[in-house]
């Protein structure tokens, strides 16, 4: 059990391959994003200690909930023969969050609320004292970069700190390499937690974005059914990939492209199965190019990987996840013949990737840039890869650091733009301060 102060970390995604169709069980492959979500928890002062606030600054969101009047009775008991949560929702439990709590919110608050209501309520208990839970995010929410997960990762990793249900990082010993037994406990631990928040916010996840956002790097993920475990390769060698991040800035919720896919197999299945098949059996290939060794990475074989990713947009177009505005971006590229460009995430918005050929000249890429500008779209620098979920607590020598970027990070958020994104990275971001420490 450990006590506020302290910061929480989680990254977000980019699905190279694979969505949609990594809901109904076929492999899917993503990598972690340098744009990530913060966590703050604060200990609340003496006249608010009956109260747990939550401070989503991102979606204009700030509550207090009186503890003593939660839905304690409402939640179910855990076994004591099992550590890991139910991959379901209980659903007296979800009831009782949605009669009163949180009614009033619109839906882009709401489904946090619950995700965090839901998840306070099954790790903590009545008697804590008040806490302040305070979210920021660098990443665009709603724009298939699995803000949703990274939140959720955020919020499963700094309630399962308080409760005792994980310690912090262990430090890794000699020998250890990059494997710690402890640690991967406790990420698995973390990832299956917010697993269940993801389900408070998209109703059917598959799991790739929290196993992302948690575990970090890159992974070939699939979800499997009847209780049998997930799998989640780890790619540890992935090659290096140009790639640009276009967010069409088109708002739109993974809940309902989600629902719109399950919809279209519902009324079409002879038509919808072999699209997702289709998917599925790209994203095999992908896999195994991907996994070649450098060596082979040659002029054919990226020619494979942007033809797959050519194939992998059309076939999300056929379940009618794109937008006029990502065609948009996708004409842009094809017309410059920058690359190939699909969807990203769960598409009617959001953002797309292009894989961009290795010959392609600087100057052609600056043109895209300014197209892509002109139609209001946003470029994002991002790095694949890196670290998943952490933790921050302050010490003796970083106190007046910690006291800056707590400030730049959530008191100034409301003066705080987009493009102010970078800023906000750079001072509190991962790799930027010393002590952050990884599961
Ligand atoms: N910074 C944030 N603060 C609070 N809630 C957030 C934040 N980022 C994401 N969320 C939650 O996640 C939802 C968006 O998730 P989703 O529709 O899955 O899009 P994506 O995961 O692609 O960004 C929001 O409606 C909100 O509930
Ligand atoms: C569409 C989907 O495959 C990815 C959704 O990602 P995002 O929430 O749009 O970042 C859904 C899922 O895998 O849970
Ligand atoms: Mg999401």
């Amino acid at each position: 059990m450990v006590s506020a102060p302290f910061l929480v970390s989680a990254p977000g995604k980019v699905i190279l391959f694979g969505e949609h169709a990594v809901v109904y069980g076929k492999p899917a492959i993503a990598a972690a994003v340098s744009l990530r979500t913060f966590l703050l928890t604060t200990r609340n002062a003496a006249e608010f200690s009956d109260v747990v606030t939550l401070e989503f600054p991102d979606v204009d969101l700030q509550y207090s909930w009186k503890i003593q009047s939660l839905p304690w009775n409402a939640v179910p008991k855990r076994s004591i023969d099992t550590v890991r949560p139910p991959s379901e929702l209980n659903t007296a439990l979800m009831e009782a969050l949605e009669r009163g709590l949180v009614a009033h919110l619109s839906p882009l608050q709401r489904s946090a609320a619950v995700a965090f209501l839901y998840l306070y309520l099954c790790l903590c208990s009545a008697d804590m004292p008040g806490m302040t839970l305070s979210v920021r995010s660098t990443l665009p929410i709603g724009a298939g970069l699995g803000s949703s997960a990274s939140v959720s990762v955020c919020l499963a990793a700094a309630l399962c700190l308080l409760s005792g249900e994980v310690s912090p990082p262990e430090k890794k010993g000699e020998g250890d390499g990059d494997f710690n037994a402890a640690n991967y406990a406790s990420i698995e631990l973390i990832d299956a937690w917010a697993f269940l928040g993801e389900r408070c916010i998209h109703g059917n996840p598959s799991g790739i974005d929290n196993a992302v956002a948690s575990h970090g790097g890159a992974v070939m993920y699939q979800r499997m059914s009847k209780g049998n475990p997930n799998v989640r390769e780890a790619m540890r060698n992935f090659p290096p990939l140009k790639l640009i991040l276009i967010d069409s800035r088109q708002p739109r919720r993974t809940a309902v492209q989600v629902a719109n896919v399950a919809t279209l197999l519902q009324n079409y299945p002879l038509v919808t199965e072999p699209i997702l098949n289709g998917i599925g059996a790209l994203t095999s290939q992908a896999y195994k190019l991907l996994l070649m060794p450098k060596g082979k990475c040659d002029d054919a074989w990226e020619e494979q990987l942007r033809e797959l990713v050519r194939v992998n947009h059309g076939l999300l177009v056929a379940l009618g996840v794109s937008h006029p505005k990502l065609e948009a971006i996708r004409m842009a590229a094809d017309e410059l013949e920058i690359g190939e460009t699909k969807l990203t995430g769960a598409g009617g918005g959001g953002c797309a990737i292009t894989l961009v050929r290795r010959d392609v000249e600087e100057s052609r890429i600056f043109e895209l840039k300014q197209r892509l500008d002109g139609h209001g779209f946003e470029v994002y620098e991002t790095s694949l890869g890196g670290f998943g979920v952490g933790c921050l607590f302050p010490t003796n020598s970083n106190a007046a650091e910690w006291e800056e970027w707590e400030e730049k990070l959530f008191s100034l958020h409301h003066m705080l733009g987009l493009g102010d994104r970078e800023d906000i990275q750079k001072t509190v971001g991962v790799g930027s301060i010393d002590g952050w420490e990884f599961w």
